[in-house]
């Protein structure tokens, strides 16, 4: 079991060596409710430097033998992980909604993208690793081939609990690594459940372990232990380039997934309709706690007006309250922290001089942490609201007058994650797909949206320039060798 009960109330565990075990430190810390306040979740490990240290040299024993089983083997595994956390679904989807504030129909849908995932990667297991490659001598054979890189250590952020640690575990175990995981505190819990899933597939021990507990000393230590070979960090720019810093003094590989202020153009022959319910879709759901989240919408000074009213009706219709109420649109951010952040950010857009357009409140104070969806405009593409990352329910209008300016405008950003154009002209499309400068570039579709069997990543700021997901991942997560055999 991944928890136990301690004077009523549930603990989670960590998972070391194929066991659930407390930390040598007794200490725990509170996963808290951020719908409901007083809320307790419940308790997870607020892991030693010895816990880590057990989990990161039992990854060690277990890789050589796992590295060795076929692809297919290891696939089998991850299948069963995918019927298993498919069963509990419910479950698991609770947990987050709980911890994290997501509607429940969001948490559920996020959990079978994790199911998913898992069945993506355990196909994996059967495809080529390799190429063949004439070589200068007749009577030689040349070929590349993959091999695992050793330990990976993985952290992760709580926006998406489930997802993002099954998108970076899955490619890394079937690949032939193990792994040990910090999961983002807020959402420890849930991420036990995943793992619990891995644990109850029968996955052999040692191959994936989980220590909880702060990013600040766990994190750390997990890049700066000699037996982690490489780290694949999703989070704030701030904690990823300490990584990165750490990372490179240690000569181990890493990959780095992290903020971005995402764009939308809306061109003067656009569908309105369209591009409004994009907008609000894209920026709005998951109370915009999205690193592909739209922030910045850009739009033609022909269609402003109309397309801000279309906006704002919409806006209007947005129910906000706790995600397991029928009819809540949209959850609290997912803690105080993230709430006071995101209304510090409204308050900066004001004292800035934007103009508030719609929500920039705080509600239903007595509950939780929510804030009103919130729309600016008469902003400056040089104001704090439309230049930093705001991970909130909000969105910054700016007007321009040609297709040039909104391109230009659309790139004057240190990030470089996703952008989205909305029109009908193919030329705005094709300059859009050439210009623009993000990693996911998206024609009349929302900026937020990942597949799983694409690559994902960013340009600029937004990324350590690699990719995640699809196929991409085996890039990260394996060594090329070439073989010349004669
Ligand atoms: N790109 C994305 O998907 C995400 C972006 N963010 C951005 O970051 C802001 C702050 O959110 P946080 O949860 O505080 O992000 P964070 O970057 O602090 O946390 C992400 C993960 O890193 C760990 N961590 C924290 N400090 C660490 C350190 N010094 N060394 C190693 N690991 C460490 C955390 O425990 C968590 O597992 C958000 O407002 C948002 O702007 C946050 C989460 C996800
Ligand atoms: O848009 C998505 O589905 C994924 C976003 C994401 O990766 C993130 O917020 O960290």
């Amino acid at each position: 079991m991944n928890t136990m009960t301690e004077s009523k109330k549930t603990v989670t565990l960590n998972y070391i060596n194929g066991e659930w075990v407390a930390s040598d430190s007794e200490q725990t810390a509170v996963s808290k409710n951020p719908a409901k306040i007083g809320e307790d979740v419940g308790y997870y490990q607020m892991s030693s430097s010895n816990d880590f240290d057990q989990a990161a040299v039992s990854a060690r024993k277990a890789q050589k033998a796992w590295g060795k089983l076929a692809g297919s083997v290891r696939g089998d595994y991850l299948l069963k992980a995918a019927a298993i956390l498919e069963e509990r679904i419910e479950d698991v989807a609770t947990a987050m909604t709980q911890e994290m504030g997501k509607t429940f129909a969001e948490a559920k849908g996020e959990t079978a993208r994790g199911v998913a995932i898992l069945r993506y990667y355990a196909g994996e297991g059967m495809r080529a690793i390799g190429d063949v490659i004439p070589s200068s001598d007749s009577d030689a054979l040349m070929f590349t081939t993959r091999v695992p890189l050793g330990v990976v250590g993985v952290i992760t952020p709580w926006n998406f609990p489930v997802a993002i640690p099954l998108w970076k575990m899955a490619p890394a175990l079937i690949y032939g690594n193990a792994v040990v995981v910090k999961p983002a505190s807020d959402t420890a819990i849930t991420c036990s459940k995943v793992i619990n899933c891995l644990h109850d597939a029968g996955i052999p021990a040692g191959v994936v372990n989980m220590v909880t507990g702060s990013g600040a000393k766990i994190g750390m230590e997990m890049v700066n232990h000699p037996e982690i070979d490489a780290i694949t960090f999703t989070g704030s720019n701030t904690v990823g380039k300490q990584l990165a810093h750490a990372a490179v003094d240690r000569g181990i590989k890493y990959q780095l997934e992290m903020g971005g202020k995402n764009p939308v153009i809306v061109a003067n022959d656009a569908d309105l309709e369209l591009a409004a319910e994009a907008t609000i879709s894209g920026g709005l759901k998951s109370t915009g706690q999205k690193c592909t989240a739209t922030s910045r919408v850009i739009v033609h000074k022909d269609v402003y007006e109309e397309f801000k009213e279309k906006l704002l009706t919409k806006m209007k219709t947005i129910t906000v309250g706790d995600g397991f109420e029928t009819g809540t649109w949209m959850g609290p951010c997912a803690s105080e922290g993230q709430l006071e952040t995101v209304l510090s950010y409204i308050e900066k857009g004001k004292q800035e001089g934007a103009k508030l357009l719609y929500g920039g409140n705080q509600v239903l104070k007595d509950q939780g942490y929510y804030v009103e969806p919130t729309v600016f405009e008469n902003a400056t593409p040089s104001m704090t609201i439309a230049r930093e990352e705001i991970f909130g329910p909000v969105l910054v209008l700016l007007k321009v007058d040609t297709m040039e300016e909104a391109l230009e405008m659309a790139n004057d950003s240190e990030y470089g994650l996703s952008a989205s154009i909305f029109t009908t002209n193919i030329g705005n499309m094709l300059s859009f797909i050439n210009e623009m400068d993000a990693g996911l570039v998206r024609i009349n579709a929302e900026s937020a949206g990942v597949e799983l069997q694409a690559p994902f990543g960013g340009m600029k700021q937004s990324s350590s320039h690699s990719r995640e997901q699809g196929r991409a991942a085996i890039e990260f997560f394996t060594s090329i060798k070439t073989v010349f055999v004669k």
